[in-house]
């Protein structure tokens, strides 16, 4: 039983996210951060009837008591996309509130799970692993970019023009980053069912852009919040069945660094030398037990592949150089 912290807690994803987590019987104690009204959504938490506490804390002089202890900081916090917008637009907005609440888990959480939602996820993951570094606390085992929902939608959307695949139990690798050309769902492995090349090719770029669906949806009112929060729910709890609860053997699609990771040598070596990727990880004690291979691709994958790599090399760029350049603020002045 352990204490898991919503890092943006008040907002879209943060509620239903914290609605979710407050069911799981591994979690001990609920900690909600927000810069506003973190307070209210504790309170009405708190009235359900499981086992966890749940606290609420608002505005920066209450993160030092928000993440003391935590086993595991989840983190929503951020401006989400208006149409017209890419994930990258995000940037110049949530690139400093991430730094912001990683620096906060290296002076108050150093031993940490970090799982990141605020978007650009290409480029937050390495905003908070360069702020670890600096700060001298960095496990490449212990943070991850939830790409979860890339995951969720691919079932969902291989359901809907194949009903005969399960999408609850049967999961589809998705492996690159997230966010347009560099997501990349592995469809060739899958194996329930079977899908002629123009299937494929609908389907990848729905994937790939499922998130702009919602967006567009929204009209103006933000992006995914409920699937999202459904994903971001998932992750987290397989996260903690196998750290806490003791599960072997589970798998998840992730954004991880790469280097200093078990077994992620052999994507080292596929992607060119990328520092950071998606792909299929074995969960455990200490967070990432296993980067597994790439799987097999089909040609059109290895193409598509390239061209994540490429583009993730210019998003990771982006956010390493915000810490290294400059971009960090001292803890001390939180
Ligand atoms: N990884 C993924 O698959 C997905 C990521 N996202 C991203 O998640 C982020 C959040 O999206 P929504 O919940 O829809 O936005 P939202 O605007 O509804 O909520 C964001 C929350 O963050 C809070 N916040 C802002 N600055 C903060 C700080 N310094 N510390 C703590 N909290 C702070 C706000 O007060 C607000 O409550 C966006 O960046 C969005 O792009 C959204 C969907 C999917
Ligand atoms: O599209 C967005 O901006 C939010 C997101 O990451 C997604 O829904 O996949």
């Amino acid at each position: 039983m352990v204490k898991v912290v919503v890092c943006g807690a008040a907002g879209g994803i943060g509620q239903p996210l914290s609605l979710l987590l407050k069911q799981s019987s591994l979690i001990s104690h609920l900690a909600l951060y927000d810069i506003v009204n973190a307070a209210g959504v504790a309170s009405d938490l708190s009235h359900i009837n499981t086992a966890s506490k749940v606290t609420g804390h608002v505005g920066k002089d209450s993160l030092a008591e928000a993440l003391t202890g935590a086993h595991t900081v989840v983190i929503p916090a951020g401006v989400p996309r208006k149409p017209g917008m890419t994930r990258d637009d995000l940037f110049k907005v949530n690139a400093s509130i991430v730094r912001d609440l990683a620096q906060a888990c290296a002076q108050y959480c150093p031993t940490a799970f970090i799982l990141v939602i605020s978007n650009p996820v290409n480029s937050t993951v390495p905003i908070v692993c360069e702020v670890l570094k600096k700060a001298k606390v960095f496990d490449p085992r212990r943070v991850f970019g939830v790409t979860t929902l890339d995951v969720v939608r691919s079932s969902t959307f291989v359901h809907q023009i194949k009903p005969q695949f399960e999408p609850h139990s049967n999961r589809i690798t998705v492996v690159g980053g997230h966010s347009g050309a560099t997501i990349v769902p592995v469809l060739s492995q899958v194996k329930q069912v079977r899908f002629s090349d123009e299937e494929i090719k609908t389907l990848t770029h729905r994937i790939q852009y499922g998130g702009d669906e919602v967006v567009k949806a929204k009209d103006g009112a933000g992006s995914a919040t409920l699937s999202m929060a459904y994903a971001g729910a998932r992750f987290t709890n397989s996260l903690l069945e196998a750290s806490v609860g003791g599960k072997r053997g589970l798998v998840e699609s992730t954004y991880v660094h790469l280097i200093g990771n078990p077994g992620a040598e052999w994507n080292v070596q596929a992607t060119g030398g990328l520092q950071y990727f998606a792909q299929d990880v074995e969960l455990g004690p200490q967070g990432v037990a296993q980067v597994k291979a790439l799987p097999d691709l089909s040609v059109e994958e290895k193409k598509l592949v390239e061209i994540a790599i490429g583009e993730l090399k210019g998003n990771i760029a982006k956010g390493v150089s915000f810490i290294t350049e400059g971009g960090a603020t001292p803890a001390a002045k939180l």
